[in-house]
């Protein structure tokens, strides 16, 4: 594997039953690339992302990973009835649950949470918690964070924020990002790469190569996703973020 290579996935094949979920999955992706993963509902994203971190492990192929993984499951997962604060529930991303005030008081304060440590991860905006557990995902210095639909539960605006977080975190710590998302626009403005999904991998390139009549073909909404792609520009002029 190349030294500027964080993942090569060769001939993978996951079946479930003998219905195929991913069919003859071959990419590779880069040091430092920040990867969008589009594609229907049931195109096999998540199963995609549960067999890079390990949760799937079935399969037929290869996959190999260089360097240590920080994942950010889905937003819904969070129970906001469990008392923890925000300092407490970055602390839990670490190993073995490792005291480590320095880090964790740099992180929350990178994510825009400082002075927040104390509060009850409960009564935080949805939009604070996602960016909380980013800075969970970051506590154990991950080389390449995975992240499921980050934008899932979160408003508009909550959305642009993280992505801009996102994609200083890449280029400051040349993190390699691989993300599931919905939101065509924001993959289209912060993502290097794009990877379409939908069981097989219809195309995968830097992004101002993807054609959106590729994207017409796999996506009957896509007409729709132009249209967030707009919002999000029009809400960019305007310095709203
Ligand atoms: N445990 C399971 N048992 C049976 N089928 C499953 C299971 N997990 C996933 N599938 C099927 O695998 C396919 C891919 O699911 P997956 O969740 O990976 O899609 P996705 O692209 O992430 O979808 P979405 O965008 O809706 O989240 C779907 O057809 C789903 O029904």
């Amino acid at each position: 594997m190349a030294n500027d290579i964080a993942v090569v996935v060769r001939d993978l094949n996951y079946l479930i039953g003998e219905k195929y979920i991913l069919k003859n999955i071959n990419f590779s992706i880069k040091k430092g690339d920040f990867v969008g993963i589009v594609g229907p509902n049931g195109a096999g994203k998540s199963t995609l992302i549960k067999i890079l971190i390990g949760e799937i492990d079935n399969y037929t192929g290869e996959v190999m990973i260089k360097g240590k993984i920080g994942y950010l499951p889905q937003f819904q997962t969070f129970n906001r009835e469990v008392p923890i604060n925000a300092y407490q529930f970055v602390k839990m991303g670490s190993y073995k649950n490792k005291k480590n005030v320095k880090l964790i008081e740099k992180l929350i304060e990178e994510v825009g949470l400082s002075g927040k440590e104390k509060q009850l991860v409960g009564t935080m905006s949805g939009g604070e918690i996602q960016r909380l557990s980013l800075a969970r995902a970051l506590i154990s210095e991950p080389d390449i964070l995975i992240l499921d639909e980050p934008e899932a539960g979160v408003d508009q605006m909550g959305k642009a924020r993280f992505y801009e977080l996102l994609e200083e975190f890449q280029k400051r710590l040349n993190l390699t990002i691989i993300m599931v998302s919905h939101d065509i626009g924001m993959v289209f403005e912060k993502c290097t790469t794009v990877m379409c999904l939908n069981k097989t991998l219809h195309c995968h390139g830097p992004t101002e190569k993807i054609k959106p009549d590729e994207l017409k073909l796999l996506f009957p909404d896509f007409d729709l996703w132009i249209r967030s792609k707009n919002h999000y520009e029009r809400e960019h002029e305007h310095g709203d973020i």
